[in-house]
């Protein structure tokens, strides 16, 4: 991922990503792709928040089909899809990973992963919520969402956020290792396995997803959460003055 300066997941960035990760699935000679990032200590900074804050509804509602979009087509790809988490990776940024098969974390204690949107003032989605379940059960999902829990790496792979951890110069490599492994096993077969895994998942936002960007125009639009989303940005730029 290339999008300086912290891989934020604007509208279109999604897009460009839909469009490679299709590219990639209609060329038959890939069978797996490695999610990594350019930024140097970012892996990604999570949905893009100048796309959700004073915006007009018609913009909020195209902005969160693309995120239901990535978040359907990573997730139920076919290809064997690994996390090389070389970065911090808050919110949507942990999200996009948890669509992946597998997460090798860099072994870092700034490279915090976790879905901490209730420290925004913010609901994560119950397709976020149900993929955080998937990954490390209920307690623990119930736990790190309503505290906000942003993981350090020792964390993360004790909770099962991440499978791996390894010290940072090693992180693509391992990447590569566990891709090997994966593509080992007879395609049709895994992917077959990968579909009995999360098809109801997906299925639910699917039958749900005109309702979800309903849900969330109404919930975004409401001025108490774009001030607060507003004064998030703000405190952000300052941080630097
Ligand atoms: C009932 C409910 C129904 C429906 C619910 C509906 C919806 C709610 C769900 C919405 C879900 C949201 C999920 C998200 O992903 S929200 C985004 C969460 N992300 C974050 O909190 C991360 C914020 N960023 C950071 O913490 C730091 O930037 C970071 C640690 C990543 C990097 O720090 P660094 O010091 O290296 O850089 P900065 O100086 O902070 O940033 C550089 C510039 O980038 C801008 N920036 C940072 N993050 C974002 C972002 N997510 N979106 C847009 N822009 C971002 C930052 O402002 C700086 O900008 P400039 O000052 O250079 O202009």
């Amino acid at each position: 991922m290339r999008n300086p300066p912290v891989n934020s997941l604007s509208l279109e960035f999604l897009t460009e990503l839909l469009i490679s990760l299709e590219k990639l699935e209609n060329d038959k000679t890939f069978h797996g792709i490695i999610i990594t990032s350019d930024c140097p200590g970012i892996f990604s900074a999570g949905l893009d928040l100048t796309e959700m804050c004073g915006r007009d509804p018609e913009h909020y509602a195209e902005y969160w089909k693309a995120v239901q979009e990535m978040w359907l087509r990573f997730y139920l790809s076919n290809l064997v899809v690994i996390a090389a988490i070389n970065g911090v990776s808050p919110a949507g940024g942990c999200l996009l990973s948890l669509t992946c098969d597998y997460r090798v974390l860099a072994n870092n204690p700034k490279y915090a992963i976790g879905l901490n949107e209730t420290l925004l003032g913010i609901v994560a989605p119950f397709w976020f919520k149900d993929t955080l379940v998937n990954t490390i059960g209920h307690r623990s999902a119930e736990r790190a969402l309503q505290l906000g829990l942003l993981f350090p790496p020792a964390e993360a792979l004790r909770v099962g956020v991440v499978d791996q951890v390894v010290p940072e110069d090693q992180v693509q490599s391992t990447a590569r290792l566990v891709m090997a492994q994966w593509l080992d096993i007879p395609d049709h077969a895994r992917q077959l396995t990968k579909t009995l895994m999360r098809k109801p998942t997906a299925d639910r936002l699917l039958t749900e997803r005109d309702a979800d960007i309903q849900n969330f125009v109404r919930f975004i639009c409401k001025d108490s959460i774009q001030k607060s989303l507003h004064a998030y940005l703000e405190k952000l730029k300052q941080k630097k003055g």
